[in-house]
């Protein structure tokens, strides 16, 4: 365990209206809203927590999805160390729109390497009865676009909240780890007479 407190920025992003606010006032202040506002712009909100022994501060970016204020959030994805790319379990559009989501991260972030990069993503409002889009589904995309894991989750009754935030955290740490294992693999070619140890990155 390492007592200094990694400060991770997370950001939200998805279709207007799919409950990225309200996961995100659901996971700090524990409230939910049921006549929530559209948001303008961006917001963010910190909250500490412990993953696995590593404390961390979590910095969770809160985006505005309607596409009118596109260009009042995308300055903000920079320096994101994850991305939880959200669609709302009753809604398909929303769901269908995660390619878009992906590639506008990916393109305003300027992230070098994508398929590295930690995306999380989450079905919301599980306890509405109508849904629109399954669970096979939403796993078949993650799969196939990237391995991402799928998390089910509602803001309304705290389903799979914490735990939502908690698994991004873990993906960054994963990356960070794989990194650093990278580093030393360099570390170790650089004095050996050996090729191996640098094929991880
Ligand atoms: N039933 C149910 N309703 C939810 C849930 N999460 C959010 N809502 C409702 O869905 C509506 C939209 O939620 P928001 O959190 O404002 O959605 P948003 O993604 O932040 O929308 P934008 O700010 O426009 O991008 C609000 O009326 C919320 O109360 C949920 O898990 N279950
Ligand atoms: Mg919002």
């Amino acid at each position: 365990m390492t007592g200094k407190s990694l400060l991770l920025k997370v950001i939200l992003l998805g279709d207007g209206g799919v409950g990225k606010s309200s996961l995100m006032n659901r996971y700090v202040t524990n409230k939910f809203d049921s006549q929530a506002f559209h948001t303008i712009g961006v917001e963010f909100l910190n909250r500490d927590l412990e993953v696995d022994g590593r404390f961390v501060t979590l910095q969770i970016w809160d985006t505005a999805g309607q596409e009118r204020f596109k260009s009042l959030r995308t300055p903000f994805y920079r320096g994101a160390d994850c991305c939880l790319l959200t669609f709302s379990v009753d809604d398909r559009q929303s769901f269908e729109n995660l390619g878009n989501w992906q590639k506008e991260f990916v393109y305003y972030a300027d992230v070098k390497d994508p398929g590295h990069f930690p995306f999380v993503v989450l079905g919301n409002k599980i306890d509405k009865l109508e849904r629109q889009v399954t669970t096979e589904e939403a796993q078949a995309w993650c799969l196939e676009n990237g391995n991402y894991p799928y998390l089910e989750t509602s803001a309304k009754d705290d389903t799979n909240v914490a735990v939502a935030f908690e698994e991004a955290v873990r993906q960054v740490l994963a990356v960070e780890e794989q990194l650093e294992h990278c580093m030393l693999g360099h570390t170790i070619d650089l004095h050996s007479s050996s090729k191996s140890g640098s094929s991880c990155c």
